[in-house]
């Protein structure tokens, strides 16, 4: 076997070695490319990542019923927006990863739909797959309820979690609680209710509390290699993320008339060069609803309101991604699209 090594080999690192070998990733044995030499060597299973020395990195699933915070809570978290967020109920419609790294630690955020308890439709029956998913493999959960209230949805959302996961009980929203004396006698009913590692009353909109809840998210963190760059903050994509902007404009504009199931579909994503140093994206969407009279209160009179949800849906996006954003807004009907599991799967859900 030769010795020669190339410039800068003698500084790869045991893991990259290992790599040229064949390895046998879930049952199939990979080749490597560059040596025939390696492929004789005796075909090992890949090594672990090997943990960067103090390096602490896992999954945080954050569940809980429509609307008791979820999506701020993970915007705070992660320190930016990157899921969206309404007084309406239901908006969250896909799992979200947000990554926040600071000091040695990754934490990687998964964001659920609220569970659905109301409606059989195939929408809602995707939107609940999506939420059993998130919670079978994650090294915490932070089961998100009011400060003081459990109702039956919280109960539901409850009996989906696995034994053997730890579960703080994030009691939110504890600005809305005027006598504060009520909570304890509440978190020790909590307490009779489910095994919870912890508890923890806060305000997803205060940044103190969001600092704490980091802390105590820490422990739960393996201690292995991150996951993800230093600066990454999601694994979605940009479209992804213009679609879920135009989609929260949407629901804060038109308030509480438009149903639940509208959606947005993006039609075109085009990066163009810029005539400066800044990125330039052309986005065309469509805003897809169930009835003629929907569509009325999103154009809105003289096309008022379709001309402000895309004003803000760009002001916003321009921040998010840091180019100059041009985007255009259409709106379509389509009837029983939410009953529809084709359509349902088309629209991009699960
Ligand atoms: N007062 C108060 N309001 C909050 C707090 N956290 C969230 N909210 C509000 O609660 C509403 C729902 O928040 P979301 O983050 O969209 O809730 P969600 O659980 O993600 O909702 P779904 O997408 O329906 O599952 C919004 O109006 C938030 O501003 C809090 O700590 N205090």
């Amino acid at each position: 076997m030769s010795t020669d090594k190339k410039p800068g080999e003698a500084e790869r690192t045991a893991h990259e070695q290992i790599v040229r070998r064949p390895v046998q990733i879930a049952g199939v044995t990979i080749q490597p490319r560059d040596s025939a030499e390696a492929a004789a060597l005796p075909v090992e299973p890949l090594a672990a990542p090997v943990a960067v020395e103090g390096q602490r990195c896992g999954l945080v699933a954050i569940v809980g019923k429509p609307n008791v915070g979820k999506s701020t809570l993970l915007n705070a978290l992660v320190g930016q927006k990157i899921s969206i967020t309404s007084r309406k109920a239901q908006t969250t419609r896909h799992r979200i990863t947000g990554i926040r790294t600071q000091g040695a630690n990754q934490f990687v955020f998964v964001d659920t739909p609220g569970f659905q308890t109301i409606h059989g439709t195939a929408l809602n029956k995707s939107l609940n797959k999506t939420v059993v998913g998130a919670v079978g493999d994650v090294d915490l959960v932070l089961f998100v309820v009011e400060a003081g209230s459990f109702t039956t949805a919280d109960a539901k959302v409850l009996a989906l979690l696995k034994p053997g996961i730890p579960v703080l009980l994030v009691a939110n929203k504890l600005d809305n609680v005027h006598r504060r004396g009520d909570i304890a006698p509440w978190l020790g009913e909590m307490q009779e209710r489910h095994a919870f590692t912890e508890f923890f009353p806060m305000s997803a909109k205060q940044p103190k509390d969001i600092e704490r809840l980091l802390g105590v998210c820490e422990k739960y963190l393996p201690e292995q290699a991150w996951w993800h760059g230093e600066d990454e903050l999601t694994d979605r994509s940009e479209k992804f993320l213009a679609s879920e902007m135009v989609r929260e404009k949407l629901f804060r504009l038109t308030g509480d008339e438009l149903p639940y199931t509208s959606t947005v579909v993006i039609d075109k994503f085009d990066e163009e060069p810029g005539r400066t140093s800044k990125r330039m994206l052309r986005i065309a969407a469509t805003i897809v609803v169930e009835r003629e009279g929907h569509k009325a209160m999103v154009i809105g009179d003289k096309g008022e309101k379709l001309k402000r949800i895309g004003t803000e849906t760009r002001m916003e996006l321009e921040k998010l991604l840091d180019a100059k954003v041009f985007i255009e807004l259409w709106v379509k009907v389509r009837s029983g699209w939410a009953d529809d599991e084709a359509r349902v799967r088309s629209f991009g859900y699960e």
